[in-house]
């Protein structure tokens, strides 16, 4: 089965976790794009959606989903989103949609994470994809520094030669070099640094589920 394949399939099975009635909490990226298009078919079940991203947004209005302010609800019961990694605890790096923010507001909001991966996310230690970081820009420079004073090297992300605005009007760095064995104490201290809008890290939001696409079909994983 190829990549797109696979998320296909687990965007497919995270249906099972969609409860007729409920508002959902959506993620971002391709793998939830999949998950978008599978719930066009209970577009009607559900009463409507929180979403992370305004390319999300888009995609769920396209499809008629209602999608609520998240400031306008108080319980989600799901959220389903997607990983750059993943590792046997259901700790992740997530951001390289650039929606990590907003993926960790609506994930603190929701009762259930699960995650959407296929088997190429799954690993023994976080780190090897670059840690996406969202930063205010007149941070940047300290920030880089902090990052290189513990080993790693940061780069400012780029789109179309400058750099990459979020949607919350701020950058984005990617962190290479970094072994993230103990991702609860990381996530805590990086986001003390001042100007850290927030890191990748998802551990104290971390997955409860993850349904991983493998080739002999999907994996769940409970944590
Ligand atoms: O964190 C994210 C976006 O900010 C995505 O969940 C992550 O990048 C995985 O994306 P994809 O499903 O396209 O591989």
């Amino acid at each position: 089965m190829t990549q797109d394949e696979l998320k296909a399939l687990v965007g497919q099975a995270a249906l099972q976790y969609v409860r007729p009635g409920e508002i959902i909490g959506v993620g971002t990226g391709s793998t939830v794009n999949k998950f978008i298009d599978a719930l066009a078919a209970r577009k009607d079940s559900i009463k409507g959606a929180v979403s992370s991203s305004t390319a999300s947004t888009e995609r769920l209005l396209a499809l008629g989903i209602k999608v609520f302010d998240s400031n306008e609800v108080d319980d989600i019961g799901v959220y389903i989103d997607g990983a750059d990694e993943i590792d046997n605890r259901g700790y992740m790096i997530k951001g390289g949609g650039a929606a990590l923010t907003r993926e960790k507001i609506v994930a603190a909001q929701s009762r259930q994470f699960v995650c959407i991966a296929d088997e190429s996310k799954l690993v023994g230690v976080l780190g090897r994809f670059p840690l996406p970081v969202e930063v205010i820009p007149m941070a940047t420079r300290r920030v880089i520094r902090q990052f290189g004073a513990m080993g790693g090297s940061a780069l400012v992300r780029l789109k179309d030669g400058k750099p990459l605005v979020t949607d919350n009007g701020q950058h984005i760095l990617d962190v290479t070099g970094l072994t993230i064995s103990e991702p609860l104490r990381f996530e805590n201290e990086v986001n003390q640094w001042p100007g850290v809008v927030t890191v990748g890290v998802f551990a104290h939001q971390k997955a409860a589920v993850c349904l991983l696409g493998t080739a002999q079909g999907v994996r769940t994983m409970t944590f």
